[in-house]
């Protein structure tokens, strides 16, 4: 039976995170290995050229599963069907550069792409938030979106999530694929708290195995919280292949469920769940079952946890309330 493609967008196409993206979705691995897929890249005009290049690199690679690339700097024309479309397109954050100081750099691009999803995309749309501020970026995108459920919205804290795992596993020495119930709490940025209360490292509670809270406050939540930033300084560019990883992690998990016994983080919109107020979107411990995601309810949030997620969360609604007063909510 020949199945239907699904409709992919991406925005950014020519951008660095765009170039690590587009071949991982072609070569099936965002989607499965069995579903065809039809790319749209948006790009601005400055950028069409670029994306036209890797249009060709796509096509040299014959990827069985890639039914068409279109390229275009229309958002309407390039969310049109969108099944999933992953907004990538923003100005990235250089050195130096706070990513408080993105907001009105980039709400005006989010604004104007929730529009066209609302107006074009189908009705299964799932959105990922890439660009930052990535959480303010999804909401701006969400509020101009009435006509999609809400839910359909998200930012990417994946990045946050395997980082801190993968830091977890070097300080203990475990395999990274014996961590799990890991939570990033909040905003994606450096108020982000990952969070090992409720994780485990191969069955046994990971803060009781690492029993030290000095590195856990001191070394291990500022090192994933400040990674972004580490590699700008290392590379003179913010990360790529591993946000492109990131991302397509983020979705297929949302496809194609959690494992059982395990869950991820997502920026989401909050239902008000663990005291985050409602409608910010904010990450949280998800667990994901044919293509839909619930929070995971009824954690212990210690005294620790607490102040660290109301510090992120504090962000957040100032990031909201900034926003909102720049006319973009
Ligand atoms: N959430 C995360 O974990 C995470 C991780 C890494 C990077 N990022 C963010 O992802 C974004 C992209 O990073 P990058 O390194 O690919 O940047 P980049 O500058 O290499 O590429 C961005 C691309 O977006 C395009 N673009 C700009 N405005 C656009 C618009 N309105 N419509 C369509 N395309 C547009 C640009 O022309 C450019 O090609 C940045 O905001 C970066 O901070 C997020
Ligand atoms: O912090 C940044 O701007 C880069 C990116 O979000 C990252 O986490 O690598």
């Amino acid at each position: 039976m020949t199945r239907t493609p699904v409709n992919v967008t991406v925005t950014g196409a020519a951008g660095q995170i765009g170039y690590a993206l587009l071949f991982r979705i072609a070569s099936g691995q965002l989607l499965g290995a069995d579903v065809p897929v039809s790319l749209r890249l948006l790009e601005i005009p400055q950028g069409l050229k670029a994306a036209e290049g890797t249009a060709m690199e796509l096509d040299d690679c014959a990827f069985p599963l890639l039914r068409g690339i279109e390229i275009t700097d229309d958002a309407n024309a390039a969310f049109s069907g969108a099944n999933v479309a992953l907004l990538v397109g923003a100005r990235p954050r250089t050195k130096g550069m706070e990513r408080g100081d993105l907001l009105s750099a980039n709400g005006g691009i989010f604004k104007p792409q929730g529009k066209a999803i609302n107006d074009n995309a189908a009705d299964d749309i799932k959105v990922l938030v890439v660009g930052n501020p990535a959480n303010t970026n999804a909401l701006i995108a969400q509020a101009a979106a009435p006509d999609v459920p809400a839910e359909r919205f998200t930012a990417m804290t994946r990045l946050d999530h395997n980082r801190a795992i993968s830091q977890l596993a070097a300080k203990t020495g475990a395999q990274v694929t014996d961590i799990k119930r890991l939570t990033i709490w909040g905003n994606h940025s450096a108020t982000q708290y990952p969070d090992i209360f409720h994780a485990e490292i191969a069955g046994k509670n990971a803060a009781e195995t690492v029993n030290d809270e000095q590195w856990l406050a001191d070394t291990f939540i500022p090192t994933v919280a400040k990674r972004g930033a580490a590699i700008i300084e290392a590379r003179g560019a913010s990360s790529a292949a591993s946000a492109a990883n990131a991302a397509i992690d983020h979705v297929h998990t949302w496809i194609n469920g959690t494992p059982e016994g395990d869950w991820t983080s997502m920026g989401i919109p909050s239902d008000g769940s663990y005291g985050v107020p409602e409608g910010i979107i904010s990450s949280f411990p998800v667990t994901t079952k044919n293509g839909a995601y619930e929070i995971v309810q009824g954690l212990d949030i210690n005294d620790f946890s607490r102040a660290r997620i109301d510090a992120s969360v504090k962000e957040l609604t100032e990031e909201r309330d900034a926003v909102r007063e720049l006319g973009l909510l």
